[in-house]
């Protein structure tokens, strides 16, 4: 009889710490064996030749929006974690809007879980929202397994959603401290980003550059600031997503030095898009904060490769086509999101590892075992080694490919990497040991929703 499920053969293992060539034998769901340098003797029910391919733990993206229940128009659990699976994410965790609902309370928040039981291919977590009409329900989200908090500084863009007040802060940050739970944070000035937007639209200015200008790094800076304030007042663990710039890194490793318990989150795409590209592309490049300069670009890189980055998540934001449209010239009315979960694990190895020769273990780091760390799923996710959840990307670093608008599982086949070559390609994507993504195509499975 064989002793295994699935034996993955003579691969090379990434893990936060190393690459190791060898073997990976699973048996229910999870990791059994590993072998360093030579075979494993054991037999497997089936095996997988991964001579030459890399095996990375599957990814954790802790930031995507999937609009499911109530705005399945724009995205979906299936189609959302289609993408992931085929991008190598194994385990995401779905921000509380632009879900509507919104998961602001229990009830809410039950609805959703439902439905990635339902729809999700891959692994599903959740964040529970702040927001001014709340405090009372963040127990029971806590006690109903939300990951953490997510509030924004400004406004969400979405009516069902608001952007906290101060008193919100200081009374949530409160509550999640106690709680003993973490908020992540949406920092842009309101005041700032709404008088220059108010300014910007009314001389008519509605350009690319006027809309990142109406949006500047400041903004972020002195939301960063103030909300760090909030944290070392209250000890509540604090997460920025979303930096657009080493500025903004700065002031939080800043505080992390003062011994404030803060993390930050970068995307791939401020990782490797302009605002050049926002001209060019046009609204499939909008985000808030804005894409930067091409310096910009570069400074985020050093932040990467000087630890300063603690977490690389795609905030995948969808929005059907015609909202991203730029009409007339206006770049203010688009909807602010990029589409680009599937594309993380490119991203990082065609910018970082090939361009930047950022080594593949720092990559694991940021995009797995960081993640899994910081939000409690650690050791059974974001790693490889015995014991941990076989939750797998194997990936060839030796392919590369132009990504095509029908190569993506998007509901809406838009992102602003069509076209773009990548470096190293996505070949299998297993979730407890089972393969959910081949060659482009799926099957569905039994993942955990919790
Ligand atoms: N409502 C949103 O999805 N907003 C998102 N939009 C972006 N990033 O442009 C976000 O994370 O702020
Ligand atoms: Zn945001
Ligand atoms: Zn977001």
């Amino acid at each position: 009889m064989s002793k295994y499920d699935l034996i993955i053969r003579n691969g090379n293992i990434v893990t936060a710490e190393t690459i190791i060539q060898g073997d990976i034998a699973i048996k229910d769901g999870k990791i059994a064996e590993t072998s360093a340098g030579q075979s494993l003797k054991a037999i497997a029910k089936s095996e997988i030749n991964a001579d030459g391919l890399h095996i990375f733990p599957g990814l954790i993206d802790t930031h995507v929006h999937f609009n499911e229940p109530g705005r399945t128009e724009w995205e979906g659990l299936e189609t959302g974690s289609r993408s992931l699976a085929g991008g190598g994410v194994t385990t995401f965790i779905d921000m509380p809007l632009n879900s509507t609902p919104p998961a602001i309370n229990k009830k809410n928040l039950a609805l959703k879980k439902a439905a990635a039981e339902k729809n999700s291919l891959v692994h599903a977590r959740f964040w529970g929202g702040l927001v001014p009409e709340n405090i009372n329900d963040l127990k029971d989200l806590f006690e109903d397994g939300v990951l953490g908090f997510k509030a924004f500084m400004s406004p969400s863009g979405i009516t069902d959603f608001n952007h906290v007040d101060d008193v919100t802060i200081f009374k949530g940050m409160n509550e999640i401290a106690r709680l003993g739970s973490l908020l992540a944070v949406h920092a842009e000035s309101t005041v700032i980003c709404d008088q220059l937007a108010q300014e910007k639209i009314a001389e008519g200015k509605t350009s690319a550059r006027d809309f990142v200008e109406s949006r500047p790094i400041i903004s972020e800076i002195e939301a960063v600031r103030r909300i760090i304030s909030y944290a070392e007042a209250t000890g509540c663990k604090l997460h920025i997503v979303h930096a657009s710039s080493r500025k903004v890194v700065e002031v939080i490793n800043e505080a992390k030095l003062r011994g404030v318990d803060v993390t930050v989150e970068t995307c791939p795409h401020y990782l490797s898009l302009t605002i050049k590209d926002l001209e060019q592309k046009g609204g499939v490049a909008k985000c808030c904060p804005p894409l930067r300069e091409e310096n910009e670009v570069e400074g985020l890189w050093n932040a990467v490769a000087n630890g300063e980055i603690d977490v690389i998540a795609s905030d995948h934001s969808p929005a059907p086509p015609h909202m991203k449209e730029i009409q007339d010239g206006d770049y203010f009315k688009a909807w602010g999101g990029i589409s680009g979960a599937q594309s993380t694990l490119n991203v990082m190895l065609t910018e970082g590892y090939v361009k930047r020769a950022l080594p593949l273990e720092k990559i694991v780091q940021l995009t797995a075992t960081n993640p899994a760390k910081l939000f409690g799923l650690f050791p059974n996710k974001g790693t490889i080694s015995v014991g941990s959840d076989a939750d797998l990307a194997i990936v060839n670093l030796n392919e590369s490919f132009e990504l095509k608008r029908e190569d993506l599982f998007y509901r809406h086949q838009h992102s602003p990497y069509v076209g773009k070559t990548f470096n190293g390609k996505i070949i299998t994507t297993l979730i407890n040991g089972e393969l959910v993504f081949k060659n482009g195509d799926f099957k569905k499975r039994a993942q955990e929703t919790v």
